[in-house]
């Protein structure tokens, strides 16, 4: 084996992670009276053996792949839900896990658990394993779901959870806690929170719930109050930065790539058939590649990050006659929210948006069949050509985990609890680098994942599929 030497190369220095913490704003003698030992230290399960706890220079590089060539070595992304923009130093994430020192006494806690937008699978594992955990690894006793997403805290009764109500919920798809859109007001969260005493709120969250999320912590450091505030970032469209990616997003990809073989069933059943699926992915096509490349039965994968042309040449219908008369059938799978902009609508329909803001997607499976449709009986009115489109839409949502998934949430969900124990908040835990770290909310918040077309995995969708790269001459 040959080694390589490093003697004329330098790791870059890294960028020391600042993560917040309650003692950033809450004046010591205060901080005091909640400081003490872990307990896990006396919790006969752990006896912790040296090493178990993680110091605060325990460290995750976002970036690990190293350019070891010359002396000025430079760092470059290594994960795709990385950043592409290079530095001379490397960026790092606080390892998460169990800390010696907590801030929290376990009988004073009063935790908040609440799950907002869209449904992802393993939400349920996510609660249950942050109301397990609290109560095993810590003794805490008072842990309350927040039914119905934000506007629950002011508007509903806290739901009081143990680990008896909650054992088998990881085997249910969806959020028993519910879930919605829209409901964000600020100050009226803020003053439950308050006037409910909790004091640990742990929020199951996407992107908007994020942001949201980041309005109440600057609210609750404004106020010097008490209150660790954590998020485990929650995305079947798997549109969240810097994290590897989001529970949830693999068993979404597999019951998305049922959805396919249906399509390619009724495709190569039919004459001149073309099987088309439509994929979630509001503003990503992660979902879409993923099932493609997982599948290898799909002729055209067409996401948002990519705009596509049906007429002329190098567009769809082009690509399409020559994949009937080479295989007499097809498959496209087609994420939702791609090709948005070809779809007539009117001003109404432009200006509709969801509770949340988001803006309202018109269907592009049922557009594109009917273009299909009179496409071919535009140009071969004399032979049969059949479309069979499938929405999976829900179903690949629904489900509860795969057992992948399951233990990412577990290990997320404990993750969380550590580190607001420990004293930090308004962080963000989830792996980075296979590593499971903790990110400052504020990093997150404004970090997007989208689907690089540089990168080697949309090289890789263009080479197996072969089709074309949309750009007109
Ligand atoms: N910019 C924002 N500021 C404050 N609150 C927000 C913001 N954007 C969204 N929210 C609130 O966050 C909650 C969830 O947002 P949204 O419906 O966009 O889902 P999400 O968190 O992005 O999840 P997903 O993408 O998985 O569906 C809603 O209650 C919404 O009102
Ligand atoms: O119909 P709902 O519940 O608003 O959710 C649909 C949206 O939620 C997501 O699953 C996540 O944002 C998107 O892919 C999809 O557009
Ligand atoms: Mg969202």
């Amino acid at each position: 084996m040959m080694m390589m030497s490093s003697k004329n190369s330098t790791i870059p220095p890294v960028t020391v992670p600042i993560l917040p913490h309650l003692t950033d704003y809450i004046p010591s003698p205060d901080l005091k009276t909640h400081m003490t030992i872990n307990p896990l230290e006396s919790n006969p399960l752990y006896h912790p053996p040296q090493g178990f706890y993680i110091s605060h220079h325990e460290a995750i590089l976002r970036r690990i792949i190293l350019d070891l060539s010359s002396s000025s070595s430079s760092s470059s992304s290594s994960s795709s839900s990385s950043s592409s923009s290079s530095s001379s130093s490397s960026e790092a994430f606080l390892r998460a896990g169990p800390r010696k020192q907590v801030f929290f006494d376990r009988d004073t806690v009063r935790a908040a658990i609440v799950t907002c937008g869209g449904l992802c699978p393993g939400m349920n594992t996510v609660i249950r394993e942050l109301v397990v955990g609290l109560w095993d690894l810590y003794g805490v006793r008072s842990i309350h779901g927040i039914p119905a997403g934000y506007r629950g805290f002011y508007s509903r009764d806290p739901i009081p959870l143990t680990p008896k109500l909650v054992h088998n919920w990881h085997k249910k798809g969806g959020t028993v806690l519910e879930t919605s859109r829209g409901g964000f007001h600020l100050t009226k969260i803020v003053d439950a929170i308050q006037s409910h005493g909790f004091n640990q709120v742990y929020i199951i969250w996407g992107d908007g719930t994020m942001r949201g999320a980041l309005k109440i912590f600057e609210e609750i450091c404004r106020r010097r109050l008490y209150i660790g505030l954590t998020g485990i970032p929650k995305t079947v469209d798997n549109d969240i930065g810097i994290i590897d990616r989001s529970f949830g997003f693999q068993t979404a990809v597999e019951k998305a790539q049922e959805a396919i073989n249906a399509a390619h069933v009724e495709a190569e059943s039919a004459v001149n058939g073309v099987g088309l699926v439509k994929l979630m992915g509001r503003s990503t096509g992660h979902i879409a590649l993923h099932a493609t490349l997982s599948s290898r039965d799909v002729d055209c994968c067409l996401i948002p990050e990519i705009e596509f042309y049906l007429q002329g040449k190098g567009g769809l219908f082009e690509f399409l006659e020559k994949r009937l008369k080479e295989n007499g059938h097809a498959v496209l799978v087609v994420a939702e929210g791609a090709g948005q902009d070809m779809i007539p609508r009117t001003d109404a329909q432009k200006q509709e948006r969801d509770e949340s803001g988001n803006p309202v997607f018109l269907d592009v499976g049922s557009w594109l069949k009917s273009e299909l449709k009179n496409w071919w009986s535009r140009e071969h009115p004399d032979e049969l050509f059949t479309v069979k489109y499938i929405d999976p839409t829900y179903m690949i949502r629904a489900v509860p985990a795969n057992a992948t998934d399951n233990l990412y949430c577990t290990l997320v969900a404990h993750s969380a609890i550590h580190g607001v124990m420990a004293g930090h908040t308004g962080f963000v835990s989830g792996p980075v680098n296979g590593n499971y770290a903790y990110i400052p909310l504020e990093q997150v918040a404004v970090a997007k994942n989208e689907v690089k077309l540089k990168d080697h995995k949309w090289a890789w969708v263009r080479s197996v599929t072969n089709q074309p790269d949309f750009v007109r001459d």
